[in-house]
């Protein structure tokens, strides 16, 4: 049978707006910290080298957080910067008060070594939740700071369908800063998780089983129409810089155009993913104060961990 020639679109979900709220609830109640305690939460970015998509977020994320009422500290560093230079920083932003979170803006330049730098950061002040602690912590369902894209997709996902229990999801990519993570926490919301990659056999027909689908690959558009179950909720955390018409313009891991037709729900790229992610490090850096000031008051009788 013929479909109605007006086909039911798919509901965007808009991740601009999500963050939007998330940062004026964040602002809310770092203003009422500072009433209450005169403190501001602070975080500390570093860039080595000028790579200008790392630019872009950089400044995006400095912006967030000045109108949230927090303190960022932006360190840039030449990109020829020796490894033991970078260590050296690292050292003093984690005994540095002012500072409750600290962010090294991947990729590294190729004579540092990634995991040196990222294993040398206070677990206390990951607000990535790349350190092998964070990472140990998230598998085990423990409280632990959860990287800031996946978290964000889980907001959106939440938002969405409500309670995840039972739902088949498909996340394409396996990266430490992506897809593991949010093959986590997905697993954590009783999903049944599948993990697809590079070497997954008929990718297609696993996408198909997919009520959600999160497609975090780096490829543009890779996603077709047909690999979409009718009706699934579809996350796309690609952000993709091509030249269309010549112009340059930002696309997603997904034929969004296409998806829109078979899907239930989609995010937008740009718009969807993205701000999600520098909201959610807002929020990882609103814990990391609260955790630090919990470390000042050890005697306090209600001093748990756990960041409400
Ligand atoms: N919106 C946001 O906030 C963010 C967006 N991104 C974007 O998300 C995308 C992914 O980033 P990231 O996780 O860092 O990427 P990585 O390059 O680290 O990982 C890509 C993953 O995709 C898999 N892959 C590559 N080609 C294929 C293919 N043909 N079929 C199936 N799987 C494939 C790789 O498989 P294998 O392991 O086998 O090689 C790998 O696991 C990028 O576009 C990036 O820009 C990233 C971070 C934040
Ligand atoms: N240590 C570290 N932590 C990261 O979280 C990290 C990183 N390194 N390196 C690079 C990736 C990428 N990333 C993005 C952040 C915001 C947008 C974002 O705001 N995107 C806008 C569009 C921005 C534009 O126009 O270029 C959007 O999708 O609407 C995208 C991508 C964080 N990353």
């Amino acid at each position: 049978m013929k479909e109605e020639s007006t086909a039911r679109e798919a509901r965007l979900i808009d991740g601009r707006q999500a963050a939007s709220r998330l940062r004026a609830a964040i602002a809310a109640e770092v203003a009422q910290l500072g009433r209450d305690h005169g403190a501001v939460p602070g975080l500390a970015v570093v860039l080595v080298g000028a790579d200008p998509a790392s630019e872009v977020y950089v400044r995006a994320k400095g912006r967030a957080m000045r109108e949230a009422g927090m303190e960022s500290h932006e360190h840039r560093l030449p990109a020829d910067t020796a490894q033991e230079t970078l260590l050296a920083l690292i050292d003093r932003l984690n005994a540095d008060d002012r500072v409750h979170g600290i962010l090294v803006q991947l990729p590294l330049p190729a004579q540092i070594d990634t995991q040196a730098v990222i294993q040398a950061i206070s677990p206390d002040k990951d607000v990535d939740g790349f350190h092998v602690l964070n990472v140990g912590r998230l598998a085990l369902g423990q409280q632990a700071f959860v990287p800031c894209t996946p978290r964000g997709c889980l907001m959106l996902l939440r938002q969405v369908l409500g309670d995840l229990t039972g739902k088949e999801a498909v996340v394409i990519g396996r990266s430490d800063i992506v897809g593991k993570p949010m093959a986590q926490l997905l697993l954590g919301q009783n999903c049944t998780v599948t993990l697809a990659h590079s070497r997954t056999r008929d990718l297609p027909a696993v996408c198909r089983r997919a009520d959600i689908l999160v497609a975090a690959v780096g490829r543009p558009e890779m996603v077709r129409a047909d690999w979409i179950k009718p009706g699934a909720t579809v996350i796309d955390v690609g952000i993709n810089r091509i030249e269309r018409d010549g112009t340059s313009r930002l696309t997603g891991d997904v034929d969004f155009a296409a998806a829109r037709g078979i899907a239930g729900a989609i995010t937008p790229v740009p718009g969807g993913v993205g701000p999600m992610t520098i909201a959610c490090l807002l929020q990882n850096t609103l814990d990391a104060f609260r955790i630090s000031r919990r470390r000042a008051a050890p005697c306090h009788p209600s001093s748990e961990r756990k960041p409400s």
